[in-house]
């Protein structure tokens, strides 16, 4: 009889807004050889093209259809570069980024048939070598199962400014105290919510990226999958 497959393994990284999920990982998974799923992408893209169709973000109904008719693709370029983001045929790569967006992202997520709607297409990426899933449930819901969990955070203050300086050198108009006050309103909402809130899973690794370099992150989470 043969062996069952090995299943496929999984990195889970989940944190709130601004503590590095995205560029840890990027460089993770790119260390690794490993698929990458940016889930938040996922939840901005339904939440662009919901607004776009002049939903009401507070109409379960509407918004979970416009979740199971939107298309969405994430598409590298030859020559490298940001990964795109295809919502309904048009590249919306910049326009989810704003914080508009994210707040969009972060109110249909919290419509549980939103969430059960998009659960095949997040478990699809899980293909060999292995997937380093990046997000707020991947360790507790989407990949309750990963071998790897860590949790990214940092102090409301610092993912603000770090979200300033991001978006600044994007050219988009903002201002701290306005990025800080979203940014604690979106943790408010993401971590009471009632369907998978954000909040570390059993066993993940709790990294406290406050004052931390970006490599000694990458360097602590890479060393989750290839211990010394
Ligand atoms: N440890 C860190 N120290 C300083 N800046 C960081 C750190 N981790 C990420 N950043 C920067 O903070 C910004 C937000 O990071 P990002 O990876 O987009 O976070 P998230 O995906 O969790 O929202 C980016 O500009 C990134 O370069
Ligand atoms: N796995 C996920 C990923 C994102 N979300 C929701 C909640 C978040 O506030 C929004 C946007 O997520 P995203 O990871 O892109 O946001 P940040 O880069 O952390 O600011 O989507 C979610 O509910 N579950």
């Amino acid at each position: 009889m043969s062996k069952p497959d090995k299943p496929v393994p999984v990195l889970a990284i989940d944190g709130p807004s601004g503590s590095g999920k995205g560029t840890i990982s990027r460089a993770v998974a790119e260390a690794l050889g490993w698929h990458l799923l940016d889930s938040g992408a996922i939840y901005r893209a339904v939440g662009y093209a919901a607004s776009m169709a002049g939903i009401d973000l507070s109409d379960a109904q509407a918004v979970t259809r416009c979740t199971e008719t939107t298309r969405i693709v994430f598409r590298d370029p030859k020559d490298g570069g940001e990964t795109r983001v295809v919502v309904n045929g048009h590249d919306a790569t910049d326009e989810i980024r704003t914080e508009t967006c994210g707040a969009a992202a972060s109110a249909i997520a919290a419509i549980p048939a939103v969430r059960a709607a998009l659960l095949d297409k997040q478990r699809s990426f899980r293909r060999p070598p292995g997937l380093v899933a990046d997000g707020r449930d991947m360790g507790t819901i989407v990949f309750a199962d990963a071998p790897y969990k860590v949790f990214l955070t940092a102090s409301a203050d610092e993912r603000a400014r770090r979200r300033y300086k991001q978006l600044k050198e994007k050219g988009l108009a903002v201002t701290l105290s306005t990025l800080l006050r979203e940014i604690e309103a979106r943790d408010e909402r993401d971590a009471t919510r009632k369907v998978a809130p954000l909040r570390p899973a059993t066993g993940a690794l709790i990294i406290d990226t406050t004052g931390i370099p970006v490599d000694a992150v990458i360097a602590q989470v890479l060393a989750v999958v290839q211990p010394a």
